[in-house]
């Protein structure tokens, strides 16, 4: 896609990853009403202790079940929100410290923020129900293409339009939000998110609340675009087989996240054929597409189903009160994601074959 013309000099860190996170935590004081003023605030750990990269057109998918931290990992990896610890860089700059102007900014904050797009479950609440669409994606042109007249930025929106799927674009074109369907509305948010020039759209569970059978057309349209516009995509899901999907055709990892960590990441084919954690297991066999439970027992693989309360989250491992292989070891310690740098890795002691787990006693409550 032609870059935008009023993009601000900057200098940029060409070795770094598109966005690198580093030890990142998030944790939200709980209101606790007029109690804040007897007792010390619960804090929910939405995201602890988590790091990863993002490279230029990658995919990542992230998996687990409701509440475990997946809205907040993501709307921190694209910077709307700020860590309680570690960091977020962007291709090597801070984001945090570009945003409150501290050291050296060699990228502006506003600039990453541009840079780094979002797309809702609802795209209904984001847009403007006052403006017709036309205008709505007129918006992000003008940002990024000053210059721009009036047809020229009508000639862009309705080849974009037209490109996902709203054909003939005329017929759209001047509609308002509401008079679209949740699906129309979703291609909408979509387009204005491309007309940013973005590095990354964070797509938070973007087709949860689309018609089953739009859920994959919307799915290819995104990986479509993905290599068109040179974009890479974090895609949020509770839903392993949609995780799956998304991140096998776009030649990506998965990662799953249980209670604020992240548990396991690997290619998708990979860490849903040979999970490495206990806990992908239980998603693979909740998952009834993935046609694993003729293989395996009816009942899911876990010790107990009650989640643990994330602001008072079991020690050691945190998955070890459901997991049906935890021993003393899981209780008394936390295994680190081990594996290959840049592939498979897995938050369990069961993969380390020399690890004190295997001589510790089997957990009995
Ligand atoms: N602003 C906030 N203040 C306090 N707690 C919050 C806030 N945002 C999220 N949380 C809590 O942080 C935890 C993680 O929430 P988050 O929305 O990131 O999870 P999720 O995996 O995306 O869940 P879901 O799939 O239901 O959206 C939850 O316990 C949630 O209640």
């Amino acid at each position: 896609m032609s870059q935008p013309d009023a993009v601000a000099e900057t200098t940029q860190n060409d070795d770094a990853p598109l966005l690198s996170l580093e030890n990142v935590d998030v944790h939200f004081e709980k209101d606790q009403g007029l109690l804040e003023f007897f007792e010390e605030p619960d804090v929910v750990r939405a995201v602890d202790g988590i790091s990863f990269d993002i490279e230029e057109n990658d995919v990542l998918a992230l998996v687990g079940e409701s509440g475990c931290g997946k809205s907040t990992l993501g709307k921190t990896t694209i910077g709307l929100q700020r860590p309680t610890g570690g960091t977020v860089r962007y291709r090597g700059q801070d984001i945090w410290a570009a945003k409150d102007g501290v050291g050296e900014v060699d990228i502006p904050f506003s600039e990453i923020r541009s840079s780094l797009q979002i797309i809702h479950q609802d795209p209904g609440s984001s847009l403007n129900p006052n403006q017709r669409i036309v205008d709505i994606l007129a918006q992000p042109i003008k940002q990024t293409h000053p210059s721009a007249g009036r047809s020229e930025r009508r000639e862009r929106i309705y080849s974009l339009l037209e490109r996902v799927g709203m054909n003939p674009a005329a017929d759209f074109a001047d509609r308002y939000p509401h008079q679209l369907s949740g699906g129309e509305q979703q291609r909408v948010a979509l387009s204005r998110a491309l007309l940013m020039n973005p590095d990354l759209i964070l797509a938070d569970e973007a087709i949860s609340a689309l018609d089953v059978s739009l859920r994959v057309e919307m799915m290819d349209l995104m990986l479509d675009l993905q290599s068109e516009f040179d974009t890479s995509f974090v895609f949020i899901s509770h839903d392993l087989s949609n995780a799956r999907y998304f991140a096998e055709h776009g030649d990506g990892r998965i990662g799953v996240m249980y209670l604020g960590e992240l548990v396991e990441v690997g290619p998708a084919e990979q860490l849903i054929e040979d999970p490495g954690h206990p806990y992908t297991n239980v998603l693979r066999w909740a998952t009834p597409d993935l046609a694993l439970h003729a293989a395996g027992a009816s009942d899911p693989p876990m010790r107990k189903i009650d989640i643990p309360d994330p602001v008072d989250p079991p020690s050691g491992c945190r998955f070890h009160t459901r997991c049906p292989e935890a021993r003393e070891a899981c209780r008394e310690s936390c295994p680190a994601l081990t594996g290959e740098t840049d592939g498979h890795r897995t938050a369990c002691f069961r993969t380390q074959p020399d690890h004190e787990y295997w001589d510790s006693p089997p957990l009995d409550d």
